[in-house]
C-alpha cells in the first residue's frame, strides 16, 4: 500500500530536519531511517527465517505482496497453501485516495479487498490476522484537528478522538468479516504502528503463537 501523503506539514518538517544529516558524506542509515524508507513491493518477495517456538526452531516463509492494484494479480498462487494471511490496513488513510484511482478512498479500498479475502472459499483454512496499522499517523492526524466525518460520512457526529475512531474502523472490518464468513473463521485483530519495533515484536510474537496453535490443531484433526 502507498506511503503517507506528501502534503503533510509534519512530513515536510521531518524531511527538512533530516536533510543535512542524510546529505552528509558519512551518512549511515539508522534503523529508524530504514523503517521509514518507502520501498514499494513489486510482485512478491519471499523472506525465509527460523522462528523459535517452545525451544524448537521452525523455518518460516514470509511472502510480502505488493498492495497496489497493479500488483494484486500476483498474489493468487501464494495464498491457498499458506498457513496464515496478515492483512495490513492503513487506518490513518481515511483522508487519502488511491494513486491508481483517485476516486477511491484508501480505507474503502482496504475494506473491499478484505471482503474479497473473507468471502474466498478457497482460503477457508487459512488463518486470518488483521493489522489496523499506522495508528501513530492516525493519532497525529487527529491531533491536527482533521475530521473523519469530512471523508467518511457514515462516521457522522461521533467524537473525533483516537479511541472512538480506531474502534469505529475496527467495527467496520469485523462487520465485513461477519457478513462474509460462511466458514466461521476466527479473525484476530491488532492495532499496530509497525515503525514501533518493540510493540510490533510483541504483536508478532502473539501472531506466531496463534498461527502455531492453529497449525497444531489442524494437524491433530488430519
Ligand atoms: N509512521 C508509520 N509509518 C508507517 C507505518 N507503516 C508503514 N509506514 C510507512 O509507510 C511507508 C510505506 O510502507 P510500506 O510498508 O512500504 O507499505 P506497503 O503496504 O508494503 O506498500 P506496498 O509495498 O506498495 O504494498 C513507509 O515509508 C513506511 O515507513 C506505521 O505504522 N507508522
Ligand atoms: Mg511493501
Amino acid at each position: 500500500m502507498n506511503g503517507p501523503s506528501c502534503t503533510s506539514p509534519t512530513l515536510i518538517s521531518s524531511i527538512l530536519k533530516n536533510i543535512t544529516r542524510v546529505a552528509s558524506p558519512d551518512y549511515v542509515p539508522s534503523i529508524d531511517d530504514i523503517l521509514h524508507a518507502r520501498i514499494q513491493t513489486m510482485g512478491v518477495t519471499e523472506h525465509i527465517f527460523d522462528v523459535n517456538i517452545h525451544g524448537k526452531s521452525v523455518t518460516w516463509h514470509l511472502f510480502d505482496v505488493g498492495g497496489a492494484r497493479g500488483q494484486r494479480h500476483s498474489w493468487v498462487p501464494y495464498f491457498d497453501d499458506a498457513n496464515a494471511i496478515i492483512f495490513v490496513a492503513p487506518v490513518s488513510a481515511f483522508d487519502q485516495y488511491l494513486e491508481e484511482d483517485p476516486r477511491t478512498n484508501r480505507i474503502d479500498d482496504s475494506l473491499q479487498l478484505f471482503m474479497q479475502r473473507c468471502s474466498n472459499a478457497l482460503l477457508k483454512n487459512v488463518r486470518l490476522v488483521l493489522f489496523l496499522n499506522r495508528t501513530d499517523l492516525l493519532k497525529a492526524k487527529l491531533d491536527t484537528g482533521l475530521k473523519v466525518r469530512k471523508y467518511i460520512t457514515s462516521f457522522s457526529d461521533r467524537s473525533n478522538d483516537y479511541e472512538t475512531v480506531v474502534q469505529y474502523f475496527r467495527a467496520h472490518f469485523l462487520q465485513v468479516h461477519r457478513r462474509n464468513n460462511e466458514n466461521r473463521q476466527v479473525l484476530y485483530t491488532h492495532f499496530t504502528s509497525v515503525v514501533d519495533t518493540k510493540a510490533t515484536q510483541r504483536i508478532i510474537g502473539n501472531v506466531r503463537d496463534s498461527i502455531f496453535r492453529g497449525y497444531l490443531q489442524s494437524a491433530a484433526l488430519v
